[in-house]
This record gives C-alpha cells, sequence and structure tokens, in this order.
C-alpha cells in the first residue's frame, strides 16, 4: 500500500524548516532514510534500527511529521560494563516519502492511550513507568532520564500528571506497587499501560503479584511494553524488541499488545527462595498450601539453575551477560579437577497422549546434566536454547541431556550459540510437552544440586522434595511486541 516502484524514490520536503530532499531505501534487511539539505550540500542518514516512531503534527496546514529516533545506540544490552545508553533525536519534517510514513507512523493506540490518560488526568495515572535500578549493570536510570523521558514528552504525556515514575528502592518494589495498584485496577477492568525498564526479573514479579490473588470476571490485562535494562533479557530477545537500536523503544511506539504465555511451577512444601546471593531463604506464595511461582521465560534444575544461581552475586554481575560463562566454566571444570556433577532425581514428562489427554512419563535416564523447559527460544543475546520456540506461541519446550565430560558440554551448548544447533545432537533430547516434574525422591544430600530456577530465581527443594512445571493457560498480562 503506498509503496513507490523504484527502490531509491526522492522527495523533497523540510526538515526542520530548512529545504531538503528525501531518500528511502528499503531494503528487506536494511531500511534507511538519507536526506540532503538542499543550501549546504549536507547529507544526513538515519537508520531504521534506530527509529523509534513518528506521528503528524500541524504545521500551518501542511502534513508534518515528528520523527523520533536515538543515535549512538549500542546494541541491545547485554550488561556489558562499558555500555552506555542512546541519545534522543527528533526532529519536524513535511514531505517524507508515502512508504517511510507506512513503515514507520506510530500506531493510533499509543496516541488514543495519551487521550485516554490526558482525559483522566484529574485521577490518578494508568500509565506506569518502571525504572529497575539495579537491573543488569545499571543502566535504567541514566535511559529513562536521557532517552524515555523526552519520548514521552514528545508524546505528549506528561510526568506526573499523565503517568507516575517508580524507581526500584528494593528487590520487593515491582512487587508492592504490582499489587497495591496494578492488580486492583485490573480487577476493576481499568486499561493500565506499564513501561518496565528491566529484565525479565521485573516480568516476573508483576505476573506473579497479577497472580496472587484471584481474578474478577472484569479483569484487564495490562500492557507492558519492556525496555530490556538486565543482563539475559531473554523475553526481550526472543520477542525481538532487542533486534533494533531503541532498547525497545520502537516496540513501545509500534508494537501491538499480545497475550504473554505462562507456566506454573509448584514446589513441595520446604521449597525456599534464595536471596541475597543465597544467604537467606524466603517462602513462596503458597496456593491451598502449595509454593507456587509463575515464570514466563525457564524453569530448569541442573547445569543452567546451577549456573544462574552462582552468578548471581554483585561481583559476577559486573561482567554482565558473561557471567553465566564464567559460573558455566567453574562448575564444568572443578578446581579439584573432579568431572561435572551427576544431577540426580526422577524426572517425569507431561506429554499430550494419542486419545487427546495427557500422560506423565518417567525419563529413563535417572542421572542428568541439563534438564529444562522453556517458553522462549533465546535465554540471552545469541543463545537460542529452543530454536522451534516463535514468540508468544505458548508452547512449552523440554531440553535435556545427561551427564558428560565439561569439554563435550561446552561443545554441545556451544551450538545453543550458533543458531541452536545443539538440539540436532543425539545426545539432547527435545520436545514440545505439557509439564515436567523432578523428584529428588532423597538422591541428592546437597542442597546445590536442588537448586531450582524460574526466570532467574533460585528455589532450593527439600531432600524428599519435587517441583511440577505446566503450562498456565491464564491472560493476565499483555506484553507488545513487533512480528517480523
Ligand atoms: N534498588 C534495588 N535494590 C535491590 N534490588 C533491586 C533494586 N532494583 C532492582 N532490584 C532487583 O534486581 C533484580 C534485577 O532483575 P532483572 O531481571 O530486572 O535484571 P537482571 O537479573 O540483570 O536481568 P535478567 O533477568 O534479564 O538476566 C531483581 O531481582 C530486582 O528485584
Amino acid at each position: 500500500m503506498g509503496a513507490t516502484p523504484s527502490k531509491d524514490s526522492q522527495w523533497t520536503g523540510e526538515v526542520d524548516g530548512k529545504r531538503v530532499e528525501f531518500t528511502y531505501d528499503r531494503d528487506k534487511d536494511q531500511k534507511q532514510l538519507r536526506y540532503r539539505y538542499k543550501k549546504s550540500g549536507r547529507h544526513v542518514k538515519i537508520d531504521g534500527d534506530n527509529i523509534i516512531g513518528l506521528f503528524s503534527v500541524p504545521r500551518g496546514g501542511v502534513s508534518a511529521s515528528s520523527l523520533l529516533y536515538v543515535k549512538g545506540a549500542n546494541q541491545p544490552p547485554d550488561g556489558k560494563n562499558d555500555q552506555q545508553v542512546p541519545t534522543f533525536r527528533s526532529l519536524v519534517a513535511t514531505g517524507l516519502p508515502e512508504d517511510f510514513i507506512q513503515n514507520f507512523r506510530i500506531d493510533t493506540k499509543l496516541l488514543d492511550l495519551q487521550q485516554e490518560a490526558v482525559a483522566q488526568s484529574t485521577d490518578t495515572p494508568n500509565i506506569h513507568v518502571i525504572v529497575s535500578t539495579l537491573s543488569g549493570t545499571g543502566l535504567a536510570k541514566g535511559f529513562f532520564q536521557d532517552v524515555v523521558r523526552h519520548v514521552l514528552g514528545h508524546i505528549g504525556f506528561r510526568e506526573g500528571k499523565d503517568y507516575l515514575v517508580h524507581h526500584t528502592r528494593s528487590s520487593t518494589t515491582v512487587t508492592e506497587i504490582a499489587t497495591s495498584v496494578f492488580l486492583p485496577r485490573a480487577n476493576d477492568g481499568v486499561p493500565q499501560h506499564i513501561i518496565l525498564l528491566s529484565g525479565d526479573g521485573g516480568v516476573l514479579d508483576t505476573i506473579n503479584a497479577l497472580l496472587s490473588r484471584p481474578q474478577s470476571p472484569a479483569y484487564v490485562a495490562p500492557v507492558v511494553a519492556l525496555l530490556p535494562m538486565g543482563t539475559g533479557n531473554a523475553l526481550a530477545h526472543s520477542l525481538g524488541i532487542s533486534r533494533d537500536h531503541t532498547l525497545g523503544l520502537a516496540t513501545f511506539a509500534r508494537g501491538t499488545p499480545k497475550p504473554l504465555p505462562l507456566f506454573r511451577a509448584a514446589f513441595s512444601p520446604g521449597a525456599r527462595l534464595l536471596v541475597d546471593e543465597s544467604r537467606r531463604e524466603e517462602r513462596l506464595h503458597s496456593e491451598d498450601g502449595t509454593p507456587v511461582l509463575y515464570g514466563a521465560v525457564v524453569c530448569s534444575w541442573g547445569f543452567h539453575a546451577g549456573l544462574v544461581a552462582d552468578s548471581d552475586t554483585v561481583e559476577y554481575r559486573k561482567y554482565g551477560a558473561e557471567r553465566f560463562q564464567m559460573a558455566a566454566k567453574a562448575a564444568l571444570f572443578p578446581e579439584d579437577g573432579s568431572p561435572p556433577h551427576r544431577y540426580r532425581a526422577k524426572v517425569s514428562v507431561l506429554r499430550k497422549s494419542a486419545d487427546g489427554g495427557e500422560k506423565w512419563e518417567v525419563l529413563e535416564r535417572e542421572e542428568h546434566m541439563y534438564v529444562l523447559t522453556t517458553l522462549v527460544s533465546s535465554l540471552e543475546k545469541g543463545f537460542t536454547v529452543s530454536p522451534d520456540s516463535k514468540p508468544l506461541d505458548g508452547r512449552l519446550r523440554l531440553v535435556h541431556f545427561g551427564p558428560m565430560g565439561g569439554e563435550e558440554v561446552m561443545r554441545v551448548m556451544g551450538l545453543a550459540y550458533q543458531g541452536g544447533g545443539h538440539v540436532k545432537e543425539e545426545a539432547v533430547g527435545y520436545e514440545d510437552i505439557e509439564g515436567m516434574r523432578i523428584d529428588f525422591e532423597g538422591r541428592e544430600d546437597d542442597p546445590r544440586w536442588r537448586r531450582i530456577c524460574v526466570d532467574g530465581k533460585i528455589i532450593r527443594v527439600e531432600k524428599d522434595g519435587w517441583v511440577e512445571v505446566r503450562k498456565d493457560p491464564r491472560h493476565v498480562l499483555d506484553i507488545l511486541n513487533i512480528s517480523s
């Protein structure tokens, strides 16, 4: 619709009041707007990957657009120390190529939201920005100050009136806001929008708070715009939110809300959440006496859970996503020269049966290295743990293999960094499942080997304990997503 036939059509217009000639390259993989000032001859290029979006603005009867974009953006945050946030830029243009406008126009839904917010501005705003100050290497605060705030201002949202900003002050801030504000309003049928500057942890805390009490019939799922500021950012990488250079702002501006698929992990009564670098333990939320934790990314046991747990320290966090590989090496090549641990438990898988029902089956293997169920394709940038998973497809997949030497684990899991080739290895099991259960049956004495990871949180199960994971059909949250 509206596309011009030639690849490099030229259009005459203005940028911030100066006459220019536009050229729009729209290769499948790389879109680029270029313009040349008529007077000075100066050339400017704006990559599609840097564009947040554009919307119409009145300019004395002429159709003009306000274009929002970033400059100097680093690739998606993976928590490297030297990372910086991009710089915000904007311009007002007339005469932009029609197909450029089509490609980057901010969805009217966001602009409707602004109208809605303005209409409700006498009440408490229902647009919230959560800045998770300790996510990743702490870029969220600067990104909000330097970029997000300006984007919201340009769209017409006023801080304090149309939206509220919450900076996390402790590990429970997100849970507190979600429990005290998002949940009651969602249950009252109020549409809410949450701009979340965090890693996967902020999403996990929000989901669990929203599921901590029953949903009313009037429940309206809040819409989350995830601006990935964590370390792994599994959701953002898997949904393609981090594909461009805007750190989630393009998805915020131009994405469509879609239900976020969930799983429910239920645990034996003595299971405890490990916090504060495993120095303290806490009880989980319980449903009819059963401790539960909901997740949207991963539930694992064995090598993966161990390396997430071991690397969640202030010291390791300085290394960003590299912390996972550093902890992996430490687990695979213990200092005393011994081989990696052989994890012992009974693992059962819930599969669809031929009669359309479901059936539990016990894995034959009694010793394990890697047992991981996931709803997403990537657990960190470039780490495709489940290559068949499609964004928000709601399929739970199991990746598993038995004990191997450290070098062999490195080789096999190295293939996950090459597009997910590990799942083609003979030693690796990979399947679509309905659920999974691990019964420890007293087979592991050391509590270290009974740690379960749910979306980055670590739960330690008692010696005779168990965990059972199942897909959960409830729709509690929408997440903005741009389908590719
Ligand atoms: N001010 C704060 N004080 C203490 N804890 C905080 C504070 N702000 C955030 N946190 C905690 O830091 C953790 C950050 O988790 P989050 O998932 O957002 O980032 P990450 O672990 O770096 O990324 P990912 O989960 O994507 O790998 C959460 O547990 C959150 O509760």
